[in-house]
């Protein structure tokens, strides 16, 4: 379960974002919001990425007072991933493996499920968009996560793989994780499972639980 209370993240001294208090306590949610709304500043800000005002609490831990084990239950894929250029995909799920402490069973598993093993040797700086987002997705349900944070997990993916990753978080639910998505595509049409969604919408720089 997953909690915000007194939230508020301004850039430059403008409001971004204001969550008065908010829980988090359905296996899938989707937060929905336009362009600029605010959806990737408040995944940065659950990942712990960036400093905001307010507390956030996963499963009876506080972000700031457990900010190590924070790290190592909350995974996030970006929207628009940006790796070293120089590192091949091997080498980011290596350290990601390393970090996360998954087993080579699991990440062997999620780098077929999701067809990046023909590429991975490759440098990340020659990827396409495509191919750089399936790695980012591969990383992000690496190790033992309570929480998972997907920025966008549908675009740039081609129908298969869209309904590949509905189906990998479905798994992850069915064994007690939580994610967090945002997308602007329809879920349902892809995964019936994402019928039963808990819904948030940011607009007006204020997060509204549907
Ligand atoms: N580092 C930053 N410095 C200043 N302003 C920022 C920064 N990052 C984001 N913003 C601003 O915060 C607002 C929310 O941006 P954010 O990227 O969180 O939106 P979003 O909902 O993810 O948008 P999209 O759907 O287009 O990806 C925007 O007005 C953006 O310009």
């Amino acid at each position: 379960m997953l909690q915000i209370e007194g939230y508020h993240k301004a850039y430059h001294g403008q409001t971004i974002l204001r969550i008065p208090a908010v829980t988090f306590d359905q296996p899938r949610t989707w937060i929905k919001g336009g362009n600029g709304a605010g959806k990737s500043t408040l995944f940065k800000s659950l990942a712990a990425l960036i400093p905001f005002e307010g507390t956030i609490t996963l499963n009876g831990k506080e972000m700031r007072k457990h900010l190590q084990h924070w790290r190592s239950v909350v995974n996030y894929a970006e929207a628009e991933p940006i790796f070293p250029a120089f590192l091949t995909g091997e080498d980011l799920i290596r350290w990601y493996q390393q970090t996360k402490r998954g087993t080579p069973e699991q990440v062997n598993k999620l780098i077929d499920t999701l067809g990046v093993r023909k590429y991975m040797h490759q440098k990340v700086g020659g990827y396409s968009s495509g191919m750089a987002k399936k790695l980012s997705l591969v990383l992000a349900f690496i190790g033992c996560p309570e929480l998972i944070l997907l920025d966008e997990p549908l675009a740039t993916l081609d129908v298969e793989a869209q309904a590949i990753i509905l189906a990998l978080t479905d798994e992850y639910v069915q064994q007690g994780v939580q994610v967090i998505l945002t997308s602007h595509q329809g879920l349902a049409a892809v995964s019936e499972q994402w019928q039963y969604v808990h819904t948030c919408l940011i607009a007006d720089k204020n997060l509204t639980q549907l």
